[in-house]
């Protein structure tokens, strides 16, 4: 539904050329809410704005639902936009507008009339949860009222595409969730697209399903959240992934063992059914090791358990041979490790 083939972007400023975007192929599907992380300068910001035609790329195509983006002419570029809704992390309300006003700004811009407008603006102040602030001013709002009077606006023309830009950057954990809630019911119950740019990985493991990494203008891993999250190759999603899992042995643990010969160490993933199934109890219970947990935690996303654990095996080598092809068979990825 949104693709991006070989998109390459370069600014030209005081003759001097910056490369944002390179390469870049990208598949959103309809329904999914696709997600974009990188650091500062990485990219994402661009790459939104040629979703919406803000910018046009340098080379490659961009097509929404099977449509070249490229070759639109100012007209047939309106009707696309019609489609695509977008929200940003300080708002873009107009200060002297009402809520009201403010929702109904696209509405009137399509030249809908009055009654129309008024019976839209009013479902949209319902689903957003505004219907109380509709003659109240952005200034009169908190964050995260003024973020709703946003995604109300942004829905206003129906689109089937919601672009987000930070869009919870702004906002403390609390109203973030309850943005992100927002977010996931608009996908479920109007069945709209979303891409999300952000520097957050919570932000990515609280509602998207799909991720692109992207690192100095180019998209360094995409995939399944959970295939991502689960096993990132590229140092940096490592240490994006890090911020919102963690599977290091703490300090203090590490301060207290002393490493021995006869002790193995091992790190063991738990994916799903593997999370809730007893296998470390199993594996005490059946095998001739001592078991030491060193480290254990376990995280939820797409409603799927992804559990960690950290343990030393203590054993004639071939009981914690057989242990090990035990933990194996039972489909938890296990893998020693020399150096903690
Ligand atoms: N209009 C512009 N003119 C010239 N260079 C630009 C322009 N917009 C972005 N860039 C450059 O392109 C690169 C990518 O910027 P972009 O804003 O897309 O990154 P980003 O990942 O969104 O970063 P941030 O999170 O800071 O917004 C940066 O080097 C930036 O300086």
């Amino acid at each position: 539904m949104i693709e991006l083939k070989d998109v390459s972007k370069t600014y030209v400023r005081k003759g001097l050329s910056i490369e944002a975007l390179k390469n870049i192929n990208i598949k959103v599907d309809k329904g999914d809410i696709f997600g974009f992380i990188g650091f500062s300068g990485a990219g994402k910001s661009t790459l939104i704005r040629l979703v919406n035609r803000l910018e046009k790329v340098t080379s490659g195509e961009v097509l929404i639902e099977g449509e070249l983006l490229n070759a639109y002419s100012t007209s047939g570029l309106r009707k696309v936009r019609k489609k695509i809704g977008m929200i940003f992390q300080h708002f873009n309300l107009l200060e002297s507008k009402t809520v009201f006003d403010n929702i109904a700004i696209p509405l009137v811009l399509l030249k809908r009339n009055k009654r129309k407008i008024e019976q839209r603006v009013k479902e949209l102040l319902e689903f957003t949860g505004l219907s109380e602030k509709a003659n109240s001013y952005p200034s009169e709002l908190s964050g995260g009222q003024k973020q709703r009077v946003g995604i109300a606006r942004a829905l206003a023309s129906n689109p089937s595409i919601l672009l987000c830009d930070e869009a919870t950057s702004a906002l403390d954990p609390q109203t973030t969730q309850s943005i992100l809630d927002l977010l996931r019911k608009i996908n479920q119950e109007y069945k709209i697209t979303i891409l999300i740019i952000t520097h957050e990985m919570s932000v990515i493991q609280r509602i998207c399903n799909k991720v692109a990494v992207m690192e100095k203008g180019e998209i360094i891993e995409q995939g399944n959240v959970l295939e991502v999250f689960g096993q990132p190759r590229h140092p940096t999603t490592q240490s994006f992934v890090r911020t919102v899992i963690h599977d290091k042995v703490p300090e203090s643990v590490l301060r207290t063992f002393e490493q021995q010969e006869s002790q193995r160490i091992y790190k063991l993933e738990f994916i799903g059914q593997s999370a809730s199934d007893p296998v470390v109890h199993e594996l005490i219970r059946k095998h001739e090791v001592h078991v030491n947990i060193l480290f254990a935690s376990m995280t939820e996303i797409q409603e799927t358990t992804i559990g960690y654990m950290t343990i030393q095996l203590r054993g004639e080598q071939h009981a914690v041979e057989q242990a090990v092809s035990f933990v194996k068979s039972k489909g938890v990825n296990i893998q020693e490790v020399k150096d903690l």
